[in-house]
Protein backbone atom coordinates (compact mmCIF):
# COMPACT_ATOMS: atom_id res chain seq x y z
CA UNK A 1 0.00 0.00 0.00
CA UNK A 2 1.10 3.11 -0.84
CA UNK A 3 2.01 5.46 2.36
CA UNK A 4 4.03 8.50 0.73
CA UNK A 5 4.74 10.18 -3.15
CA UNK A 6 8.06 11.89 -3.76
CA UNK A 7 8.19 13.33 -6.44
CA UNK A 8 10.72 15.24 -8.83
CA UNK A 9 10.33 18.79 -10.11
CA UNK A 10 11.10 19.27 -13.82
CA UNK A 11 9.40 17.43 -16.34
CA UNK A 12 7.33 16.11 -13.54
CA UNK A 13 5.55 19.04 -11.73
CA UNK A 14 7.14 21.60 -13.70
CA UNK A 15 8.07 22.14 -17.16
CA UNK A 16 10.94 21.50 -18.54
CA UNK A 17 11.06 24.70 -20.78
CA UNK A 18 10.38 26.75 -17.61
CA UNK A 19 14.07 25.12 -16.00
CA UNK A 20 15.54 25.16 -19.03
CA UNK A 21 14.58 28.33 -21.06
CA UNK A 22 13.76 30.52 -17.64
CA UNK A 23 15.79 30.13 -14.82
CA UNK A 24 18.88 28.68 -16.00
CA UNK A 25 19.31 31.50 -18.12
CA UNK A 26 18.00 33.61 -15.22
CA UNK A 27 20.87 32.50 -13.01
CA UNK A 28 23.54 32.50 -15.51
CA UNK A 29 22.69 36.11 -16.44
CA UNK A 30 23.10 37.28 -12.89
CA UNK A 31 26.11 35.49 -11.51
CA UNK A 32 28.55 37.39 -12.16
CA UNK A 33 26.80 40.06 -10.73
CA UNK A 34 25.47 37.91 -8.13
CA UNK A 35 28.90 36.60 -6.46
CA UNK A 36 30.42 40.30 -6.96
CA UNK A 37 27.74 41.60 -4.82
CA UNK A 38 28.53 39.15 -1.70
CA UNK A 39 32.15 39.19 -0.92
CA UNK A 40 31.39 38.60 2.66
CA UNK A 41 28.20 36.32 2.60
CA UNK A 42 29.56 33.31 4.43
CA UNK A 43 27.24 31.13 2.43
CA UNK A 44 28.25 32.57 -0.99
CA UNK A 45 32.00 32.08 -0.11
CA UNK A 46 31.11 28.42 1.17
CA UNK A 47 30.06 27.78 -2.25
CA UNK A 48 32.53 29.12 -4.34
CA UNK A 49 35.10 27.15 -1.93
CA UNK A 50 32.83 24.19 -2.26
CA UNK A 51 33.24 24.23 -6.48
CA UNK A 52 36.93 24.92 -6.12
CA UNK A 53 37.48 21.77 -4.21
CA UNK A 54 35.53 19.55 -6.99
CA UNK A 55 37.14 21.48 -9.74
CA UNK A 56 40.29 23.96 -8.79
CA UNK A 57 40.25 27.00 -11.04
CA UNK A 58 38.25 30.35 -11.16
CA UNK A 59 34.22 28.99 -9.48
CA UNK A 60 32.62 31.91 -11.47
CA UNK A 61 33.63 30.41 -15.20
CA UNK A 62 33.17 27.06 -13.51
CA UNK A 63 29.82 27.49 -12.56
CA UNK A 64 28.79 28.83 -15.68
CA UNK A 65 29.80 25.96 -17.59
CA UNK A 66 28.28 24.03 -15.41
CA UNK A 67 25.19 25.99 -16.10
CA UNK A 68 25.73 25.38 -19.87
CA UNK A 69 25.99 21.24 -18.73
CA UNK A 70 23.28 21.20 -16.87
CA UNK A 71 25.40 19.83 -14.64
CA UNK A 72 23.54 18.28 -10.82
CA UNK A 73 26.11 19.90 -8.97
CA UNK A 74 24.54 20.81 -5.02
CA UNK A 75 26.65 24.14 -4.62
CA UNK A 76 25.94 25.51 -8.19
CA UNK A 77 22.79 24.22 -7.23
CA UNK A 78 23.03 26.12 -3.85
CA UNK A 79 23.81 29.26 -5.63
CA UNK A 80 21.36 29.37 -8.45
CA UNK A 81 18.48 28.78 -5.44
CA UNK A 82 19.90 31.96 -4.27
CA UNK A 83 19.85 33.68 -7.35
CA UNK A 84 16.47 33.07 -7.90
CA UNK A 85 14.92 34.30 -5.00
CA UNK A 86 15.88 37.70 -5.53
CA UNK A 87 14.35 37.11 -9.08
CA UNK A 88 11.14 35.64 -7.10
CA UNK A 89 10.73 37.89 -4.38
CA UNK A 90 11.01 41.13 -7.05
CA UNK A 91 8.56 39.11 -9.11
CA UNK A 92 10.22 38.67 -12.27
CA UNK A 93 10.18 34.57 -11.42
CA UNK A 94 6.97 32.90 -11.14
CA UNK A 95 7.25 28.99 -10.79
CA UNK A 96 5.55 27.02 -12.76
CA UNK A 97 3.19 24.07 -11.99
CA UNK A 98 1.37 22.06 -14.33
CA UNK A 99 -2.72 22.59 -13.30
CA UNK A 100 -2.69 18.52 -13.37
CA UNK A 101 -0.54 18.42 -10.97
CA UNK A 102 -1.53 21.35 -8.89
CA UNK A 103 -5.56 19.70 -8.59
CA UNK A 104 -3.93 16.81 -7.76
CA UNK A 105 -1.52 17.13 -5.54
CA UNK A 106 -4.40 19.30 -3.94
CA UNK A 107 -6.73 15.97 -3.63
CA UNK A 108 -3.92 14.08 -2.12
CA UNK A 109 -3.26 16.57 0.45
CA UNK A 110 -6.78 16.87 1.11
CA UNK A 111 -6.71 12.74 1.45
CA UNK A 112 -4.29 13.11 3.82
CA UNK A 113 -1.64 11.46 1.63
CA UNK A 114 1.80 12.78 2.46
CA UNK A 115 3.76 14.08 -0.86
CA UNK A 116 7.60 14.80 -0.18
CA UNK A 117 10.01 16.36 -3.10
CA UNK A 118 13.16 15.24 -4.12
CA UNK A 119 14.71 17.45 -6.66
CA UNK A 120 18.37 18.43 -7.98
CA UNK A 121 17.36 21.83 -7.56
CA UNK A 122 18.24 22.42 -3.96
CA UNK A 123 15.75 22.46 -1.10
CA UNK A 124 15.77 26.37 -0.63
CA UNK A 125 14.89 26.30 -4.85
CA UNK A 126 11.93 23.99 -4.71
CA UNK A 127 10.43 25.99 -1.85
CA UNK A 128 11.28 29.17 -3.67
CA UNK A 129 9.26 27.90 -6.95
CA UNK A 130 6.40 26.09 -5.11
CA UNK A 131 5.91 29.13 -2.88
CA UNK A 132 5.41 31.89 -6.10
CA UNK A 133 2.90 29.93 -8.60
CA UNK A 134 0.47 31.67 -10.06
CA UNK A 135 -2.05 30.03 -7.57
CA UNK A 136 0.11 31.33 -4.95
CA UNK A 137 2.22 30.00 -2.07
CA UNK A 138 1.95 25.63 -2.76
CA UNK A 139 4.17 24.66 0.30
CA UNK A 140 1.58 23.57 2.45
CA UNK A 141 0.96 20.67 0.03
CA UNK A 142 4.37 19.06 0.78
CA UNK A 143 5.44 17.34 3.82
CA UNK A 144 9.19 17.85 2.99
CA UNK A 145 12.24 18.20 0.40
CA UNK A 146 14.87 16.41 -0.64
CA UNK A 147 18.09 17.41 -2.77
CA UNK A 148 21.11 16.12 -4.02
CA UNK A 149 22.61 16.48 -0.51
CA UNK A 150 20.80 12.68 0.22
CA UNK A 151 23.06 11.67 -2.96
CA UNK A 152 22.68 11.04 -6.43
CA UNK A 153 19.30 11.24 -8.23
CA UNK A 154 20.31 8.13 -10.29
CA UNK A 155 21.96 5.99 -7.25
CA UNK A 156 19.41 2.93 -5.51
CA UNK A 157 21.58 4.60 -2.31
CA UNK A 158 19.57 7.67 -2.28
CA UNK A 159 15.72 6.36 -2.57
CA UNK A 160 16.74 3.63 0.58
CA UNK A 161 18.05 6.68 2.24
CA UNK A 162 15.27 8.62 2.12
CA UNK A 163 12.69 6.15 2.71
CA UNK A 164 14.81 5.55 5.88
CA UNK A 165 14.35 8.85 7.11
CA UNK A 166 10.58 8.85 6.34
CA UNK A 167 10.39 5.88 8.48
CA UNK A 168 8.94 3.77 5.69
CA UNK A 169 9.90 1.09 3.62
CA UNK A 170 10.44 1.81 0.15
CA UNK A 171 7.97 -0.58 -1.43
CA UNK A 172 5.14 2.13 0.71
CA UNK A 173 6.49 5.24 -1.58
CA UNK A 174 5.29 6.03 -4.69
CA UNK A 175 8.14 7.82 -7.01
CA UNK A 176 7.55 10.36 -9.55
CA UNK A 177 9.98 11.29 -12.17
CA UNK A 178 10.12 11.92 -16.28
CA UNK A 179 14.31 10.85 -16.27
CA UNK A 180 13.93 6.87 -17.19
CA UNK A 181 17.79 6.95 -15.11
CA UNK A 182 15.92 7.79 -11.99
CA UNK A 183 13.31 6.04 -12.07
CA UNK A 184 15.42 2.70 -12.61
CA UNK A 185 17.32 3.73 -9.38
CA UNK A 186 14.01 4.21 -7.62
CA UNK A 187 12.76 0.80 -8.55
CA UNK A 188 15.84 -0.67 -7.82
CA UNK A 189 15.38 1.00 -3.73
CA UNK A 190 12.03 -1.16 -4.25
CA UNK A 191 9.87 1.82 -4.64
CA UNK A 192 6.66 2.27 -6.74
CA UNK A 193 7.94 4.38 -9.47
CA UNK A 194 5.85 5.98 -12.69
CA UNK A 195 7.62 7.59 -15.50
CA UNK A 196 6.30 11.19 -16.55
CA UNK A 197 6.39 11.43 -20.50
CA UNK A 198 4.30 14.77 -20.59
CA UNK A 199 3.19 15.67 -24.35
CA UNK A 200 5.72 17.85 -26.30
CA UNK A 201 8.77 17.06 -23.58
CA UNK A 202 9.33 13.75 -23.64
CA UNK A 203 8.06 10.46 -25.19
CA UNK A 204 7.24 7.19 -23.48
CA UNK A 205 10.18 4.93 -24.07
CA UNK A 206 9.41 1.91 -26.32
CA UNK A 207 8.97 -1.52 -23.65
CA UNK A 208 9.69 0.04 -20.58
CA UNK A 209 9.18 -1.66 -17.77
CA UNK A 210 7.50 0.72 -15.72
CA UNK A 211 3.95 2.60 -16.06
CA UNK A 212 4.49 5.80 -17.97
CA UNK A 213 1.79 8.95 -18.11
CA UNK A 214 1.44 12.10 -19.81
CA UNK A 215 -0.13 13.45 -16.36
CA UNK A 216 -0.71 13.57 -12.59
CA UNK A 217 -4.93 12.62 -13.77
CA UNK A 218 -3.46 9.10 -14.76
CA UNK A 219 -1.39 8.60 -11.58
CA UNK A 220 -3.15 5.94 -8.91
CA UNK A 221 -2.34 4.61 -5.61
CA UNK A 222 -3.63 1.29 -6.23
C1 LIG B 1 13.94 23.34 -7.89
S1 LIG B 1 13.71 24.12 -9.39
C2 LIG B 1 15.14 23.93 -10.32
C3 LIG B 1 15.31 22.58 -10.84
C4 LIG B 1 16.73 22.31 -11.18
O1 LIG B 1 17.62 23.10 -10.90
C5 LIG B 1 17.04 21.09 -11.85
O2 LIG B 1 18.19 20.82 -12.11
C6 LIG B 1 15.94 20.15 -12.19
O3 LIG B 1 16.12 18.97 -11.56
P1 LIG B 1 14.95 17.88 -11.32
O4 LIG B 1 15.64 16.91 -10.43
O5 LIG B 1 13.78 18.55 -10.69
O6 LIG B 1 14.61 17.28 -12.65
MG1 LIG C 1 13.06 15.74 -13.79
Amino acid sequence: MIKAILTDIEGTTSSLSFVKEVLFPYSKKKLRDFVRKHPDDPEVQRILREVQEIEPGNPIETLLRWIEEDRKVAPLKELQGLIWEEGYRSGELKGHIYEDAYEKLKEWHERGIPVYVYSSGSVKAQELLFGHTEHGDLNYLFCGYFDTRIGNKKDPESYKRIAKELGLKPEEILFLSDNPEEIEAAAKAGMKVVRFAREGENEPIKDFPYPQVRSFYEVTLD
